[in-house]
């Protein structure tokens, strides 16, 4: 069968994701962070926008994470219940703090970023930690390569996911997002990297990551470079063109969807993997995910927060029904 057309075999239980949530200040001016006046405060953190693309499409994932008594904590721990989000594996580390993050407004291109996260609550994650989670009905964990650079607890707590997840027969899906300023060296970040993804069964890079991590330069070099390091299923996003995805053997290219004007491209990754996971979970085609994938990353661009406007089942199909595809 065309891998279009296939679907991958994930068996039923809860969608697993571990990462740092941060409440997020973004500038209601264009301009300098520094000299910005008013901000609106919202909530961010990778694994955590994922977290809301799955829920919001019918899932009730599971999100770990470790969080101070702070008004930054609190306005996450609200945050996660009205999203429909599992906060059974949320702890609380109250010699820490929780972690914030500023964003700027742009017209065009990338917004600026600047985080108060060192030595956050989140920044404690540990292998212990992971390894107090009853993995046996976990059918799905989700890893994105915002965790491992934290800390060096945290860098030892992504690896034990992976390994849990191998071990009780979990699907691993990971997502390379790269952080270059919040690691050690860049060195340790391409080995981590590649090491996780080594053990994933999906990987969703960007060509930017397969350039920075394998020296690929396009979609097909960079999907082959992820297989050959021992993902089965690589997907890699094309931005508003759409997305690719192969197995080694075949390969697929689906068309993402054409919106008027960016209004804020951070979070558009996390949207592509919650829109592609989703999919995957309700049982569609690896192309039925791209699609899911292209429409939630084109969706996320339409919005400041990093996840407010990711969509229910009815806001996706007027979206999908209202736009053209690229070409
Ligand atoms: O930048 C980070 O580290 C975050 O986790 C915050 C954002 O929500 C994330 O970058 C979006 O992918």
């Amino acid at each position: 069968m065309a891998l279009g057309e296939s679907t991958v075999a994930i068996r039923p239980g809860k969608v697993l994701l571990v990462g740092e949530a941060m409440t997020l200040f973004t500038a209601e001016q264009e301009g300098d962070l520094a000299e910005v006046s008013t901000f609106g405060a919202s909530v961010a953190g990778a694994e955590l926008n994922v977290c809301v693309g799955l829920s919001r499409l019918g899932q009730k994932p599971v999100y770990m994470t470790k969080l101070a008594h702070d008004p930054a904590g609190d306005r996450i721990r609200a945050f996660m219940e009205r999203n429909g989000i599992d906060t059974s594996l949320v702890s609380y580390d109250d010699d820490h703090l929780t972690g914030f993050m500023m964003k700027s407004k742009v017209s065009h291109g990338d917004p600026k970023t600047a985080y108060w996260r060192k030595n956050s609550a989140a920044s404690t994650l540990s292998p212990a930690d992971v390894d107090a989670v009853d993995f046996s009905d976990i059918s799905l964990v989700h890893l994105t390569g915002i965790l491992p650079p934290l800390s060096e607890t945290t860098l030892a707590a992504a690896k034990e996911l992976i390994a849990k997840a191998r071990e009780n027969g979990a699907y691993v899906s990971f997502d390379p997002n790269l952080r270059p300023a919040i690691w050690p060296s860049l060195d340790l970040m391409r080995k981590t990297l590649v090491e996780l993804a080594a053990q994933s069964d999906l990987v969703l890079p960007g060509v930017g990551e397969g350039r920075e991590l394998f020296g690929a330069d396009d979609l097909a070099s960079t999907a082959q470079a992820f297989i050959d390091n021992g993902a089965k299923l690589v997907v890699v996003k094309d931005g508003p063109a759409g997305a690719y995805a192969t197995d080694g053997n075949d390969s697929t290219y689906v068309h993402g969807f054409v919106v008027d004007k960016v209004v804020d491209t951070v979070g558009c990754g996390d949207g592509f993997a919650a829109g592609t996971l989703s999919a995957l979970l309700d049982g569609r085609t690896v192309d039925e995910a791209l699609e899911r994938g292209c429409a939630l990353g084109a969706i996320q661009t339409q919005f400041v927060s990093d996840n407010e406007g990711l969509p229910t089942p009815e806001e996706l199909e007027a979206f999908k029904a209202s736009h053209r595809r690229a070409e």
